[in-house]
């Protein structure tokens, strides 16, 4: 049996540059891993793929995203065996937080161990993308600079480690969906993602943190101002920024200390129903 962990992440900037051809969005984007983790048990079998999860509500069948990465794997190398596989979610569902691709890079990996099949991380990048476009970030996680459909990376200096406050509020926000509003609403602001590539370059958290800005926050406050009230309720409480993940709708704040991390984090437990997480951005997986 091995056990494999994998981070979620959170988006310091998403730019949509056009539509391209096969309906998805050219983007350009900073990705930052996050110390909060989803566990995949896995343990090789003679017979099919077998999945449970801790989460009775998520359907632990073959649409789920741990379950399409090894039956990937298992027809693409024509796989005998099978694998019994124990998900253990801590990363909140439909969040912006990039949950199901973090499961999906997990087992990808796991798959990769159990049946020694020696996958570079280029061709397990070129898989995870036929499965998602966060999947390949997921799979080499720190600090990047995200193009392409998502997974066109490159890989920028590790954030120095930073305090994250997450706040989920109890509604889920459908990716395509933001997408496809985006297209008929636009966007005021976009990000500078030149500055913001060299102010991690020079490990300056505070111009980071200046220069967040992700063009699908104002599709999902437009639909849920729940987002804006968090973000309020962060900046008033001192973070150094705020802003909301992905396609939402998870807001979260970059803070100076722990202390200011976790002042924030009460304050966000007493005065809303979020689900609330304090964590640190993490570098890229070993
Ligand atoms: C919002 C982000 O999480 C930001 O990191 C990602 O761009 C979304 O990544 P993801 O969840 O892995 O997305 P996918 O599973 O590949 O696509 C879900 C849906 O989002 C839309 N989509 C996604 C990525 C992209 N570059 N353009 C799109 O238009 C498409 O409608 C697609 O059907
Ligand atoms: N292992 C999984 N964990 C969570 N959701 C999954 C999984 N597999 C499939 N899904 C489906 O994917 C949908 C999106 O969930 P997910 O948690 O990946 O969203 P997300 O964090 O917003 O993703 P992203 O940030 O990549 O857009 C869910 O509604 C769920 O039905």
């Amino acid at each position: 049996m091995i056990k494999v962990e994998g981070n979620a992440k959170i988006n310091l900037t998403l730019d949509i540059l056009g539509k391209r051809p096969d309906g998805y969005h050219e983007v350009a984007m900073v990705m930052q891993s996050i110390g909060l983790s989803d566990t995949v048990e896995m343990e090789k079998t003679d017979g099919p793929i077998e999945l449970t999860i801790n989460v009775p509500w998520l359907k632990a069948d073959e649409k789920n995203l741990a379950w399409r990465a090894a039956a990937l794997i298992k027809e693409e190398y024509k796989l005998a065996g099978g694998v019994r596989m124990k998900l253990t979610k801590r990363i909140p569902v439909a969040a912006g937080l990039a949950g199901g691709s973090t499961d999906a890079a997990a087992v990808l990996r796991g798959m990769n161990e159990l049946y020694a099949l020696e996958l570079s991380e280029e061709r397990l990048c070129e898989l995870g993308a036929r499965l998602g476009s966060d999947i390949p970030f997921c799979l080499l996680g720190g600090t990047m600079l995200s193009t392409g459909r998502g997974e066109v990376l490159k890989r920028l200096p590790d954030l120095p480690a930073t305090w994250v406050v997450l706040a989920k509020p109890r509604i889920s926000v459908s990716t395509a969906w933001a997408y496809q509003n985006y297209d008929e609403q636009g966007a005021k602001d976009h990000p500078d993602n030149e500055r913001i590539q060299q102010e991690i370059a020079r490990g300056d958290r505070k111009a980071v943190a200046g220069l967040l800005c992700n063009v699908l926050e104002s599709v999902t406050i437009k639909k849920y101002d729940v987002i804006s009230q968090y973000k309020q309720m962060m900046m008033q409480q001192g973070a150094m920024a705020s802003m909301m993940s992905g396609s939402g709708p998870t807001v979260f704040g970059l803070a100076e200390s722990k202390e200011t991390a976790d002042r924030i984090a009460t304050h966000m437990r007493e005065h809303t129903d979020a689900y609330v997480y304090v964590i640190r951005t993490t570098g890229k997986v070993q």
